[in-house]
């Protein structure tokens, strides 16, 4: 992106625009490796230092892998036979392989808003900013839970939730690699 470029989002510096564009790169490489048939989502934590410190896609619990559907809610009566009650979510994964000793302070890349469970996970491990990028669940209740615990949890702990606008650079950054160039 040239330096005179207008950031798509006015209060970021070209720095935080930057680490934006490539850290929901990584958060969508990792979604790709999620087995789940509708919907992938990679997630990418981020300590103060700009290291990452922890990714995550939505699968199965470890050990778990095949033995459980993976039918949306819609598609079975009995939501025993469906992922909802199986499935660790992105968030959750990138949380416990966390590399580091904590995640306080951090920042979660994720390429879905999260939902209640995790937006709970998120505040209740230190992590201080959530920058998402689809949120085409919007109208569940798992996600207008979150909403709220993401803006209640931002008043005494000055968590940041933010949408990701920039997929047109992600796009150009992943087209421009070239494993091959000497
Ligand atoms: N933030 C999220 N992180 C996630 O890892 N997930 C996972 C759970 C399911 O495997 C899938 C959602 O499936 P569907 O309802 O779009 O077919 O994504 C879902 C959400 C949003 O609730």
């Amino acid at each position: 992106m040239a330096s005179n470029t207008k950031l798509p989002q006015d209060n970021l510096t070209r720095r935080q625009y930057k680490d934006d564009v490539y850290f929901m790169s990584v958060a969508l490489m990792f979604a790709k490796k999620s087995p789940d048939p509708s919907t992938q989502v990679g997630a990418c934590i981020v300590n103060e230092g700009g290291e990452i410190v922890g990714v995550g896609f939505n699968k199965m619990p470890d050990g778990c892998e095949g033995k459980f559907p993976w039918k949306h809610d819609t598609e079975d009566e009995d939501p025993l036979n469906t992922k909802g009650m199986y499935v660790c979510h992105a968030e959750l994964n990138a949380i416990v392989n966390k590399t580091s000793v904590d995640v306080k302070g951090c920042t979660i890349y994720v390429t879905l808003f999260p939902c209640n469970e995790c937006a709970k996970l998120i505040v209740q491990s230190g992590i201080k900013n959530v920058v998402y990028l689809s949120n085409k669940h919007k109208e569940r209740n798992g996600t207008k839970a979150a909403f709220r615990i993401l803006d209640e949890a931002s008043t005494p702990k000055n968590i940041i939730c933010r949408q990701f606008e920039s997929k047109q650079d992600v796009r150009d950054l992943l087209d421009s690699i070239d494993p091959f160039a000497e």
